[in-house]
């Protein structure tokens, strides 16, 4: 097979997945691929940020679902169409290139499969590459020097954009909590994470997940679903267009998102969760992969220090109060554990 890698570079670098014809052996998962809700109808709400309703609606969606589609959310269409074209140009590079731009083992930031053990099995049908705070050393490796610039002044400004609606967002949720110490400072940080994915055409769908389930660790995520681009002579199906993202509710089963190249996807994190006392739910998500069609992601993360505390703001505390740097290495040790081994 092509794109074999042996070495620490293995652990961090995917398969060339256009060389795969068949599922390798090692590449299987046991997840449930049968608990899907096919009413189309059901769907994690959306919420209008022009609404003047829209701190109420951002309440029950945290409360409800734990996800929310946001739009009008003031980022131009134009440059969320720049940002698509931009991410399928880079993930379209022969592999030997983006790999110059690879993950150093211990670094989170570079391109393979994002640093997410012991979350996940090695199983997942992705490529991705991550940038951190406006940083673009990687990028540099992988891109000729003016096509680097057209990628990296794309990035920048969305960077820019999300930074302040991802704090207005936060700052509503703040608001709904009454939070008056250190979290106001967390709203702003200029610490973040920017992580893109390319969930290529997969021959075993059945069998393997893009992304397994998870919860994120973020106050909240954004996430951008982009445009699904059928393999070379297959017609996109309309399944494509709900295949990918989907959330887990409860006494439900997993439902997946439709896609809306305008809207946000913005998911609750852990962090939030304990901030809001369990009134905010830490949301379950994972993204199932097409046989005919490509999906391309993008996802925008504020990271706290690890020394902010997260103390639950309410009575009685149903989280002790802890450290993200401790929160990391509880979660570490059980991701799917790590809340409920924190409650009080
Ligand atoms: O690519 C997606 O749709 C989901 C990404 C995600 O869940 C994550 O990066 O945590
Ligand atoms: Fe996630």
């Amino acid at each position: 097979m092509a794109g074999a890698f042996s070495g620490e570079a293995a652990k961090n670098i995917p398969i060339d997945f256009s060389s795969v014809e068949s599922l390798p052996e090692s590449r299987t998962s046991s997840n449930n691929f049968s608990d899907v809700v096919d009413d189309m109808s059901m769907s994690i709400p959306v919420v209008d940020l022009q609404d003047p309703n829209a701190m109420e609606s951002i309440s029950r969606a945290c409360g409800e679902w734990g996800a929310f589609q946001l739009k009008n959310h003031g980022i131009p269409l134009s440059l969320l169409k720049e940002v698509d074209d931009e991410i399928k140009r880079f993930f379209s590079l022969p592999t030997e290139q983006k790999e110059k731009g690879a993950r150093a083992p211990g670094s989170i930031s570079g391109y393979g499969s994002p640093k997410l053990k012991p979350f996940f099995s090695n199983a997942q049908w992705h490529e991705g590459f991550v940038i951190m705070s406006s940083r673009y050393d990687d990028v540099k490796k992988v891109f000729p020097e003016d096509d680097c610039a057209r990628f990296c002044e794309t990035m920048e400004e969305i960077q820019k954009k999300l930074k302040l609606l991802v704090e207005k967002v936060t700052n509503i949720i703040l608001e709904l909590l009454g939070a008056r110490g250190e979290e106001e400072k967390w709203a702003k940080t200029d610490n973040y994470a920017l992580k893109m994915y390319k969930y290529p055409t997969c021959p075993a769908t059945d069998r393997i997940l893009g992304l397994d389930p998870h919860r994120d660790t973020s106050i909240v995520t954004f996430l951008h679903q982009t445009q699904v681009e059928a393999k070379t002579g297959n017609e996109i199906r309309a399944e494509d267009q709900t295949r990918g993202f989907q959330v887990f509710k409860e006494g439900i089963g997993w439902v997946p998102v439709q896609m809306d190249s305008n809207m946000f996807v913005v998911i609750v994190g852990d962090v939030l969760e304990i901030l809001s006392n369990g009134r905010f739910k830490s949301n379950l998500h994972r993204v199932t992969v097409s046989e005919t069609a490509y999906r391309y992601s993008y996802a925008y993360f504020q990271r706290l220090s690890r020394e902010d505390l997260l103390c639950p703001i309410g009575s009685p505390p149903r989280f002790r109060a802890i450290t993200l740097g401790e929160y990391d290495v509880v979660k570490f040790k059980d991701p799917h554990k790590a809340l409920s081994s924190i409650s009080i």
